[in-house]
């Protein structure tokens, strides 16, 4: 599930890298220094730069754009640099200062536009996909399996009882049931796999490459890997599944999730705690 895992990662870069950079924009000054002044260069002092901002952020880089220019006016001026005007190289100097700056304050723009993207994709609570991201992933495996005739399988899971959890535990126990739930539902799953929460108590999931017959073997066995967590839990919680799988025809990615609801909802209403099955093949 790599591609629809979100990582937050919050450690902090380690300090060695800011001494690996400073020795890399070292070494590019060296090596610039030896090409001599009819190469041009300049361009890979952005490396150590675009390092720095990344792992530590703008201020690091911009001290980092002082080295680079700094490194980078040295080399010139002891390659015997000439110029027609002698503020001509001052002037290179503060151009690509510039340059870098710039480079160093669209980073970290960019890297919270990404961040911002995959926060807008993502459940809060779990991290699993989110409603909206689940749809868009739906309709792309939609299209694919109609294109290249492949099948796949979505299984809607609803939790019974839930609420009695949260009235009588609280919210707290609530949502760490919730986070129970999806990480041991995702270590049940394939690299391939998708997982998304639908709302509430209501998750989804995506089995690519999954018929009927395949998907009946591993929905029941995440069933009962859900239900031993439950129990180990002691949380009376149990499962209403309807698993639809797709062979082939024209639908729409909401007609699916649809459908599979409806077999969620024929086992909610009877018995609870059961599977309902169902293809779609026209
Ligand atoms: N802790 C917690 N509770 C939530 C969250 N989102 C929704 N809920 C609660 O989930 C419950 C869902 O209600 P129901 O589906 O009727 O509860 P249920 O007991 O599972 O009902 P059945 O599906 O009929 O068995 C409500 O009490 C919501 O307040 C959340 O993020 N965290």
């Amino acid at each position: 599930m790599s591609n629809w895992r979100f990582i937050q990662n919050d450690n902090k870069p380690p300090i060695i890298w800011l001494i690996i950079s400073f020795l890399i924009n070292i070494g590019i000054g060296i090596i610039d220094f030896k090409l001599g002044r009819e190469f041009s260069f300049s361009i890979f002092y952005l490396i150590p730069i675009i390092l720095v901002t990344l792992a530590f952020g703008r201020q690091v880089g911009l001290v980092f754009c002082v080295f680079a220019t700094g490194t980078w006016f040295t080399v010139d001026q002891l390659n015997n640099a000439s110029y027609s005007h002698p503020m001509i190289g001052y002037w290179n100097a503060i151009m690509r200062f510039g340059f870098f700056v710039m480079i160093t304050w669209l980073l970290p723009v960019l890297q919270e536009l990404e961040r911002e993207k995959q926060i807008s994709r993502m459940d809060y609570l779990t991290g699993i996909a989110n409603r909206r991201y689940f749809f868009e992933l739906l309709q792309a495996e939609l299209n694919r399996s109609r294109r290249y005739k492949h099948v796949f399988t979505i299984a809607y899971i609803d939790l019974d009882g839930f609420k009695w959890v949260n009235d009588q535990y609280g919210h707290l126990i609530g949502d760490r049931l919730l986070c129970a739930f999806v990480s041991r539902a995702k270590n049940m799953l394939r690299n391939t796999d998708l997982m998304a929460r639908l709302g509430g108590d209501e998750f989804i999931l995506l089995l690519p490459e999954m018929g009927q017959d395949a998907a009946k073997f591993t929905v029941e066995k995440i069933q009962a890997g859900l239900l031993n967590e439950m129990r180990k839990n002691k949380w009376p919680v149990t499962f209403s599944i309807g698993v639809l799988s797709y062979q082939s025809g024209e639908i729409s990615a909401d007609e699916l999730v649809k459908r599979a609801d409806k077999l969620m909802y024929t086992v909610k209403n009877n018995s609870k705690n059961a599977i309902a099955y169902g293809v779609f093949d026209q």
